[in-house]
């Protein structure tokens, strides 16, 4: 085994598919199913189920997974640690956002970033914000950038970036009866609007929350995942929503939905970056994380 056919592997379990995967490596889709072959063989067990259109980690190769990934980090930080000679960091980090934090926090960071660092190579994948946390924790990313929950997961370090309100929108105009454009105001009233909220997360437990407090069930209309695509169903008409203002400062449809006034406000967004606090000890991705303290 040698490590680019480690990073084969990784390209493989990440993409479960055969031709993205081929194509990241810039190698033939045939080079690396024979490449995948061989190391299943040097192992003497499967990695992957494959048929015609599925590609899936088998047990081991989850296992495997881990091994793989630990060593791909070991194998840069040592490269990077031989090769050295000047003061600048060389090598390649991995950050996660939503859409939004690309266009907003992370636009500014990476623009310093690149500047003080241009060697360090930047992986930069966007997707759904719930996730951040699952991805530090399960070493697929070396940052994330998220909201903040209330228990931060043991050996997992949050650095704050700024504040952000969350809030309740609705459609500029009433296209649906049970849509108003303006605040509900009995509960009744509430419980009988469509609302479109985030699958899960934190924006979700605090919504859920205030509908506690205030004895209302919710009619929930939609559950999406990633908050911009709410701003689109709530400036269809769809139902009123919920979204960090970050969002919705963000989006192309911001003049198509307005803002409520209710009250009691959600507790707003602590939004920042995570990292494992091991991981911090990889110099690339410290001067990603000390980059912050200089804003
Ligand atoms: C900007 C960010 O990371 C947010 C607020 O988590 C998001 O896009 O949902």
């Amino acid at each position: 085994m040698n490590i680019r056919i480690l990073k084969q592997f990784l390209a493989l379990a990440d993409a479960l598919h055969f031709g993205r995967a081929s194509d990241e490596c810039h190698i033939s889709i045939s080079a690396l199913s024979r490449n995948i072959r061989h190391l299943e063989d040097e192992l003497g067990v499967a990695l992957f189920n494959r048929d015609n259109r599925t590609v899936v980690l088998t047990q081991e190769g989850q296992k495997f997974l881990k091994y793989a990934r630990d060593t791909s980090r070991q194998w840069n930080l040592i490269r990077h640690e031989l090769t050295d000679n000047t003061d600048q960091l060389s090598g390649e980090i991995s950050l996660y956002g939503s859409v939004t934090a690309s266009y907003s926090f992370l636009y500014e960071l990476l623009r310093r970033f690149r500047i003080a660092y241009p060697g360090i190579e930047i992986k930069l994948r966007t997707g759904d914000p719930e996730h951040a946390i699952a991805h530090i924790l399960d070493g697929k990313e070396d940052i994330t950038i998220a909201a903040r929950p209330t228990n931060l997961p043991r050996g997992v370090v949050f650095k704050p970036i700024a504040i952000s309100p969350l809030l309740f929108i609705a459609p500029l105009e009433q296209q649906v009866p049970n849509v108003p454009n303006r605040v509900p105001l009995a509960p009744q009233e509430w419980a009988a609007i469509p609302m479109i909220l985030s699958e899960s997360g934190v924006s979700r437990t605090r919504v859920d929350e205030w509908f506690r407090q205030h004895d209302i069930t919710p009619k929930i209309y939609a559950q999406v995942t990633g908050n911009e695509a709410i701003v689109s169903m709530v400036s269809l008409g769809f139902g009123i929503g919920v979204v960090p203002k970050i969002v919705l400062d963000n989006s192309p449809l911001k003049d198509r939905v307005q803002v409520l006034d209710v009250k009691p406000e959600l507790e707003p967004y602590d939004i920042g970056l995570f990292a494992l606090k091991k991981g911090l000890k990889n110099p690339m991705v410290e001067a990603f994380w000390s980059l912050m303290e200089e804003a």
